[in-house]
Formats: structure tokens, sequence, C-alpha cells
């Protein structure tokens, strides 16, 4: 399958890496506002693929893009350090009228994937721009963070993280929810399985798991700039379950017709994602402070995009 990625920065050649360093794309095009920059990328990526896969990366205009199966838009400005996400608002939304206009020009089948922040509300501002029928366009969402929550959780039980079974939800953003109540280490409640192993999940080792969770892109930030291989490879996990077909339960943004009496608002659930997109939400069993933390989520969500000029 052919991928696009609009935004070939730090976010977007990242995911073309991990795109062709898994060989999940046939091919991969890059675009971006400076051509000079996608082509650097491409190249540089397309010397990786001899030691990796028969990906073909490349770099192009919007033409290029024909026949993709998937687009992903890393493209516009990212947060500088002490900057929130929703504070890009503005800046991206007047960055995706031009681009997700460009795009379904070029391949108007092609389910879009959405990664540039605040994700929850360009996503929403995509699936309004583009017409797409909401199930089409796909924010990552709290993908990266439920791979931080599960990262986090494993190293506290010593399991493996993709042995863990835990989500987050809501907004990719500082009002997310950890999914505490159904955290599992394969089928065992997170609690239990800690208490099992001498290794108890007491109130202080919930807060700081919480805190590692919902900071991490404000520590990575302070650090080197920006973050970018996680996302990376959290994208090319989704691309991967499109192109397999594969109806895996991933966390991503969409479209939300109702939730926790929110109507009409993007954030993330667990959500089913194959070859058409999202085919179904899962709407997890939540205890009340989870749920109640939920609605204020989507409640914050849906605030930010009402006061967005389409
Ligand atoms: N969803 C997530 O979990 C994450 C999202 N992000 C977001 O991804 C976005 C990209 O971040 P970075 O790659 O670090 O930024 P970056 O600044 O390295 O790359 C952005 C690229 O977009 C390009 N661009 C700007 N306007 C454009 C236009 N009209 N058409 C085509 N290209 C255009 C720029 O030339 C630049 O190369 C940001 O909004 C950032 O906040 C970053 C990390 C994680
Ligand atoms: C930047 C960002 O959204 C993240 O790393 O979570």
């Amino acid at each position: 399958m052919k991928v696009g990625i609009v935004g070939a920065g730090m976010v977007g050649s990242a995911t073309a890496y991990a795109l062709g360093l898994r060989g999940i794309a046939s091919e991969v095009v890059l675009v971006d506002l400076d051509p000079a920059l996608a082509e650097a990328h491409a190249l540089d990526i397309a010397h990786a693929m001899p030691f990796a896969s028969g990906t073909s990366i490349s770099h192009g205009d919007y033409d290029h893009l024909r026949d993709a199966g998937v687009v992903v838009i890393a493209a516009g400005v990212a947060q500088r350090s002490g900057e929130t996400r929703t504070d890009l608002l503005s800046r991206n939304a007047a960055v995706f009228r031009t681009v997700v206009g460009e795009i379904t020009r070029v391949c108007p089948d092609a389910i879009l994937l959405v990664a540039s922040n605040p994700v929850d509300i360009m996503t929403q501002i995509a699936t309004a721009y583009s017409g797409l029928p909401n199930h089409r366009v796909i924010g990552s969402g709290t993908i990266l963070d439920t791979a931080r929550f599960r990262s986090l959780l494993g190293a506290h039980l010593r399991v493996s993280p993709r042995s863990i079974h835990a989500y987050v939800l809501g907004e990719h953003g500082d009002s997310q929810v950890l999914a505490w109540s159904g955290a599992r280490a394969g089928t065992v409640p997170v609690a239990l399985f800690g208490a099992q192993i001498g290794a108890p999940v007491t109130d202080a080792v919930r807060a700081e798991i919480d805190s590692k969770t919902r900071n991490a892109a404000y520590t990575i930030i302070k650090g080197k700039g920006s973050t970018y291989y996680g996302i990376g490879a959290g994208l090319a996990r989704i691309v991967g379950a499109i192109r397999q077909d594969e109806q895996a339960v991933l966390s991503v943004s969409s479209v939300t017709a109702l939730i926790e009496g929110v109507r009409d608002v993007a954030l993330s659930v667990p959500r089913v994602v194959g070859r058409e997109g999202i085919s179904t939400e899962l709407l997890p069993d939540l205890d009340t402070h989870e749920r109640a933390a939920l609605q204020r989520s989507a409640s914050k969500l849906r605030g930010l995009f009402e006061a967005v000029t389409l």
C-alpha cells in the first residue's frame, strides 16, 4: 500500500522511517512546504531500506500522492517548551485548510491519519474540511499515551508492556483519562497482579504513573525540543492495522456522536481499525471518577472545537 505523509518534519520523517523499517508500506511519499527538507529526509531514510525492507521512499508534491491508501498529516507547528498542545490550534487550523483540500483533491479515497496537534481538534477539523465520513478520518489520539501508560505499568509489574492491557482515553493532552479500573496484566487486574508479585500498586505508584504518562511530552520537549520516535511507531502501527485489515483494537481519535452526554466530539476510546478505517468503537466500563473525567475531557474538546472558525 502506498502511504503519503504531508509534513516531513520530525514526526513525518520518524513515521516514514518506522513504516520502512517494518516494511509496512510498499511506497512512502513525503510532501512538505519545504521540498528540500522532504527530499533530504526521503534520501536519508531510503538509504536505510537496504538493511530493512523493500519499501520505496521518495518525496514529491501533492500530485505524487495519487492512489495512496492512507495519508498521514503531520504538517504545521509543534509545541515549544512551555506551550500546551492547544496553544497550536489557530496556527494548525489554518495549515489544515490548504493541506486537507489538496489531499482530498488528489486522493479522495485515502484514509486520513492525523497527527498534528491538538490532534483531537485537528481530527475534527480534517473531518469537516474533507467531507469524509467520520470512520475514514483517524487521529492518532491517545495511541501514544496508551503506549506510555503500558510501558510504565509494565516496568512496575516487571512484565512486557505488550502483555499489559490498559488504555488512556479522552484528549491527547492535559485532560486525558488513564483508565485504571480496566487495566490488566494478562487477564489479571493490575492491583491484584502487583500484590501477587510484591510490587503493590499503591496510591503513590498510581500518582507517579499518571504524572509520567500525562507529562511525558513536556519532559521530552524540555530535554530535546520535540517528540517523534514514539508517535512515529504509533502511526506506523495504525497504518499496519489498516493495510492488513487487522480489526485491531487501538485507542485512536475520531468524531464521536455521543459520549458522556457530549455530542459530536473527536476524542479517543478503544476503536476497531481495519481496511475501511474505524469499524466499531468500544465504550469501556469505567468507574464513577473515570466517567466524570472523560466527561470533562469531552466537554473541553467540544468547547475548543466550537471556538474554531472553519
Ligand atoms: N499526535 C501526537 O501524538 C504527536 C503530535 N505531534 C505534532 O505533530 C506536528 C508535527 O510535529 P514535528 O514534526 O515535530 O514538527 P516539525 O516542525 O518538525 O514539522 C512540521 C512540518 O510541517 C511542515 N509544514 C508546515 N506547514 C505546511 C503546509 N502548509 N504544507 C505542508 N507542510 C507544512 C513544515 O515545513 C515542517 O517541516 C505538531 O503539530 C506536533 O505537535 C508531535 C508529537 C506527537
Ligand atoms: C508532542 C506530543 O503530543 C506528545 O509527545 O505527546
